[in-house]
């Protein structure tokens, strides 16, 4: 990959424009994908994707944001190779990721998604289960479909094994107690975040450019600035579970604070040498009622503190994308669309 050679300013991104573009290249694919499951686990597949209501009515409703299936898309455009090259990455990494919220929603009981009730609400919990394997299955099957070679599959099995390895230590995570000796430290909620969020995010944006045909050395960059990006992105969506307007972000705020989770904000609110932080930890013991917490939180410096280290990741994330100087009008697509990730609450 190599800076194109022009001083001409290039016009600012519009992102939403580029996201629905991804969103384009990739549909027939992974409708195809969904038209190859059974009939009933490809309808809890379509309602996921906005793309029916419960029983097959087709609506036209929010079917998330596809950031997995653009970074992918640009990805492959960013090495020089058309979107289309990534597009079986893309189609997996969609999958994938879909896979893991419809399971995650089960594990932390949350009945509303993308605006609406949850697979799990919608349709029952095996079936919800079951929807997430089929998912799962497809994913497998789109790359290697696509003659995708070893390398490509190892890449997404990677990122599935950390994603499971995320997933397990949030799940224990909350189990934890908030102060103490057994507390969960910063450190230790970085290593977690970057595996539940992180992986998927390189692993798009990688296996688009490996598909594309970058070189080793590049899509390892790649990897690792997309997940910098993770930890930017689960910083910035800790502080939208506590803060966020449902409306914006299709789900009830303080599920993570019921659910007892241990996210940066209110880590980082109790790290802090201040008298907010001893109440906050004593009302968190208590039961807390999460309003009473959000505000402690927010007095405690806790939000201010997870967003300054969202910047740090995304500062990080671009400094790896500037590494490998991503091709011309993708690689400004990249950029901006870390930048739009993280900036959606700065
Ligand atoms: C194995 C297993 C069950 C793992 C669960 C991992 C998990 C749920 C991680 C959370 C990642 C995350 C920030 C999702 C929201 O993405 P988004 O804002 O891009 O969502 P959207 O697609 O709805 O826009």
């Amino acid at each position: 990959m190599t800076a194109p050679v022009s001083s001409a300013p290039r016009a600012p991104v519009d992102v939403p424009l580029v996201l629905e573009r991804c969103r384009a290249v990739v549909r027939p694919a992974l409708s195809e994908a969904v038209g190859r499951m059974h009939p009933w686990v490809g309808e809890m597949a379509a309602y996921s994707f906005g793309w029916c209501e419960v029983g097959g009515a087709s609506t036209a409703a929010s079917g998330g944001k596809g950031v997995r299936q653009a970074l992918a898309v640009l990805g492959a455009e960013a090495t020089g190779a058309a979107g289309r090259a990534g597009v079986p990455a893309a189609v997996a990494v969609e999958l994938v990721h879909t896979f893991s919220l419809l399971h995650d929603d089960i594990m932390d009981g949350d009945p509303v998604r993308r605006r609406r009730p949850a697979v799990w609400k919608a349709y029952g919990t095996g079936p919800a289960v079951l929807a997430g394997d089929g998912l799962f299955a497809q994913a497998v099957e789109t790359l290697a479909a696509a003659g995708a070679d070893a390398s490509a599959m190892r890449m997404l099995s990677v990122a599935l094994g950390d994603l499971v390895a995320g997933q397990a230590d949030d799940l224990l995570f909350a189990a934890r107690p908030w102060t103490g000796p057994e507390r969960v430290r910063p450190a230790e909620y970085r290593t977690m975040a970057e595996r539940k969020t992180g992986a998927l995010l390189g692993c798009a944006v990688a296996l688009g450019a490996l598909l594309g045909g970058a070189p080793p050395p590049v899509v390892a960059a790649l990897d690792r600035a997309g997940r910098r990006l993770g930890l930017a992105f689960q910083a910035v969506d800790d502080v939208l579970g506590i803060w966020g307007d449902p409306e914006v972000t299709g789900k009830p705020v303080h599920g993570d604070l019921r659910e007892g989770k241990k996210t940066l904000p209110v880590l980082a609110a109790l790290g802090s040498p201040s008298s907010e932080a001893r109440r906050l930890a004593s009302l968190l013991t208590s039961g807390a009622d999460p309003r009473e917490a959000a505000a402690l939180i927010e007095r405690a410096g806790g939000r201010a503190a997870a967003l300054h280290e969202a910047r740090g990741h995304l500062g990080a994330a671009e400094a790896a994308l500037a590494d490998v100087s991503p091709r011309g009008t993708a690689g400004d697509e990249l950029r901006a669309l870390s930048a739009f990730l993280v900036r959606r609450e700065l």
